[in-house]
């Protein structure tokens, strides 16, 4: 109880120390009394996410891991957006040696996030689709605002998603459902989403989905944090190895993929629809 209340009054404003942060997409705040680190992505409109983003992201990670935090909660500083996926602008009409970088930097971010041996969880305060998705199911946790959408849609913009990309998807859902889902390129609202278990909880605003996050983390106080780790890393192990095989292949495959004229102007056509929805 004094805990809990501890964290609620930590989250509601009291004592906060800034790290140092090199990084200018991505900032990490640690609180004082928890030492749990909030690591929030900052590239408005929609945390799209560039390469700069993604090498900040790992950056981060890396500061919170090596300063010792007991916890990382991931979240966005858009009001609406915890992350659109991949920037598409920057994979649009570009050379394959930029979407050679693009995938490496998406798979380094996701592994750093996904290996991390700290208790981690994702504050969703908006939309979450693709890439966004990704990065909240490499936590182990997930609150999430109400009405907003969530899930992998690459089927819905002719693309397919690598099974390493669907390994947080896989832990989270039952086969079925993420099959289905998967082939659909469903977008789950937030609601539908904790029917399935894709995400833990729902929160009515930021501050709340922090708390939440702040009360998973301050659940493994009393746990071994070396034996939590190895317990978390174990379960993740086979899917890391299968991905560490691949990952180099994967690189250009999706080169390969992503250069294809069909699937470029794929992605002409779904931005120009992206821009008139915007501007509607
Ligand atoms: C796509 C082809 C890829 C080929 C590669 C092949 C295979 C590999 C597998 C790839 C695995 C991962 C893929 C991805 O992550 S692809 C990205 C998929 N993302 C989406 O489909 C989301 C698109 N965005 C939206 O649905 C919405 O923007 C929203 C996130 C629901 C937010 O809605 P709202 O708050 O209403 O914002 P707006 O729609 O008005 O957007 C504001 C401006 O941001 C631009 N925008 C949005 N998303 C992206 C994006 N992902 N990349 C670049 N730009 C984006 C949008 O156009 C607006 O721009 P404007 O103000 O200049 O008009």
């Amino acid at each position: 109880m004094l805990h809990s209340n501890l964290l609620r009054l930590v989250a509601r404003g009291g004592p906060k120390r800034w790290m140092s942060t090199t990084t200018k997409l991505t900032s990490v705040e640690v609180n004082d009394k928890t030492g749990i680190a909030t690591l929030t992505l900052n590239r408005p409109p929609v945390n799209s996410q560039n390469v700069q983003l993604l090498v900040d992201l790992q950056s981060s990670i890396g500061e919170i891991e090596s300063n010792k935090s007991r916890g990382l909660i991931l979240t966005s500083a858009c009001s609406n957006v915890f992350s659109a996926g991949l920037d598409i602008l920057e994979m649009y009409n570009t050379d394959e040696e930029r979407l050679r970088t693009i995938w490496t930097e998406l798979q380094n971010a996701w592994i750093a996030l996904y290996g991390s041996s700290l208790p981690t969880a994702a504050a969703i305060n908006g939309h979450a689709p693709a890439g966004g998705c990704l990065l909240a199911t490499a936590c182990e946790y997930r609150v999430m605002l109400p009405k907003r959408l969530i899930g992998l849609n690459e089927t819905q913009l002719g693309i397919i998603a690598p099974k390493w990309l669907m390994s947080g998807f896989l832990n989270v859902l039952p086969q079925r459902v993420a099959e289905r889902a998967l082939t659909q390129g469903r977008l789950f609202t937030t609601e539908e989403a904790l029917a399935e278990g894709l995400v833990d909880e729902i929160a009515n605003t930021k501050e709340e989905a922090l708390e939440k996050c702040a009360a998973f983390i301050g659940s493994f106080t009393k746990v071994n944090p070396l034996a939590r780790s190895l317990t978390k890393l174990q379960f993740r192990a086979e899917n890391i190895k299968e991905f560490e095989k691949i990952r180099k292949k994967d690189v250009e495959d999706f080169v390969a993929l992503a250069s294809r004229p069909e699937v470029q102007k794929g992605m002409g056509i779904y931005l120009e629809n992206l821009k008139k929805k915007s501007k509607k």
